[in-house]
C-alpha cells in the first residue's frame, strides 16, 4: 500500500512512520509513505500557502494553488490512482471498521489542513472522504494523518508478526480487549488471575470473552448495542454481571 502526505510539516509526519511496526512495514515494502509540501509548489516569492479569510474573522485559510499543484506532482509521482482523505473535525468519525477498508486500498492520498483549514473549493474539487480521530481540534491534520498511517499500516500482511496479530485487538470483532499480565506472577501489585495459568485453553478463551463482554458493557454500552450477541456470550455477560453486582 501506498500512502501520500501532504502537509506543511513532511519531516513530523515521515518520524511518525518510521518507527516500530509502522517502520517495519516500510522496511519490508509493505507500505510506502512519501510526503508532499505545498510550500514546494507556492509560486510566489514569498512561498505563500495560506491568506486571510474572505468575509473577515480570525487566522488563515490554505490557499487552493499550492495544494492543487502539490495534489497534481503526488498523482504524477505513481500511476494507482489516490483515494484522497482530508482530515478534519468536519469530518466522519473514524472507526476500526473504517481503517480495515481504507486498509485495503492500493494507495491513499492524506491532506493536512493548518490554520483554520482549506480552501473550501479546493475540497470540493479534490478530496474523496473527509474523516475526524475525535471531536476535539489540533493544531494541524499531521497527527491525524499519523494515527490513519499507523491504524491502516499495521493491518497490512505481513506487518504484525504472529505475536501481535491484528484479530485479538479491541474493536476487531466489536469489543473492547480484555486484561492482560506479563510476569512476574506474584508482584506487590496483586496476582495473576489463576485461569490464565491453567494451560486450559478453552476456559482461557472462555474467560478472556467474557472480560472483554463485561468491560465492554461497563465501559462502552454504545458498542455492545451495536452488536449482536449469540447465547454463549449473552449467558457469559449475563454471568459478568451477576458477579460484578454481587
Ligand atoms: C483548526 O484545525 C483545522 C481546521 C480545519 C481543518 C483541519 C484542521 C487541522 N486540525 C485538525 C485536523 C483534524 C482533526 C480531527 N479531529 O481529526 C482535528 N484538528
Amino acid at each position: 500500500m501506498r500512502i501520500d502526505v501532504v502537509s506543511l510539516f513532511p519531516d513530523f509526519v515521515r518520524q511518525c512512520a518510521a518507527v516500530g511496526v509502522v517502520g517495519r512495514a516500510q522496511q519490508r515494502e509493505l507500505l510506502q509513505v512519501e510526503t508532499w509540501n505545498p510550500r514546494d509548489y507556492s509560486s510566489d516569492r514569498h512561498r505563500s500557502v495560506d491568506s486571510s479569510s474572505y468575509g473577515g474573522g480570525p487566522g488563515m485559510v490554505m490557499m487552493i494553488e499550492p495544494l492543487r499543484a502539490a495534489l497534481a506532482a503526488m498523482r504524477d509521482a505513481a500511476p494507482e490512482p489516490a483515494h484522497v482523505i482530508y482530515l478534519s473535525p468536519q469530518g466522519a468519525r473514524l472507526t476500526q471498521g473504517r481503517v480495515e477498508a481504507l486498509a485495503k486500498l492500493p494507495r491513499i492520498a492524506l491532506l493536512c489542513g493548518r490554520y483554520e483549514g482549506v480552501d473550501e473549493r479546493l475540497l470540493a474539487h479534490e478530496v474523496d472522504e473527509e474523516l475526524s480521530i475525535g471531536d476535539y481540534v489540533l493544531s494541524g491534520g499531521e497527527l491525524a494523518a499519523a494515527v490513519i498511517i499507523d491504524a491502516v499500516g499495521r493491518l497490512q500482511d505481513g506487518a504484525l508478526n504472529d505475536a501481535q496479530s491484528a484479530e485479538q485487538d479491541s474493536f476487531s470483532d466489536g469489543l473492547l480487549d480484555c486484561p492482560h499480565y506479563a510476569r512476574p506472577v506474584q508482584d506487590a501489585l496483586g496476582t495473576v488471575p489463576a485461569v490464565l495459568l491453567s494451560g486450559d485453553h478453552a476456559a482461557i478463551a472462555r474467560w478472556r470473552l467474557k472480560q472483554s463482554l463485561g468491560r465492554t458493557w461497563l465501559r462502552r454500552p454504545d458498542l455492545l448495542s451495536q452488536r449482536v450477541l449469540d447465547a454463549k456470550s449473552r449467558a457469559l455477560l449475563d454471568e459478568f454481571r451477576r458477579e460484578h453486582a454481587s
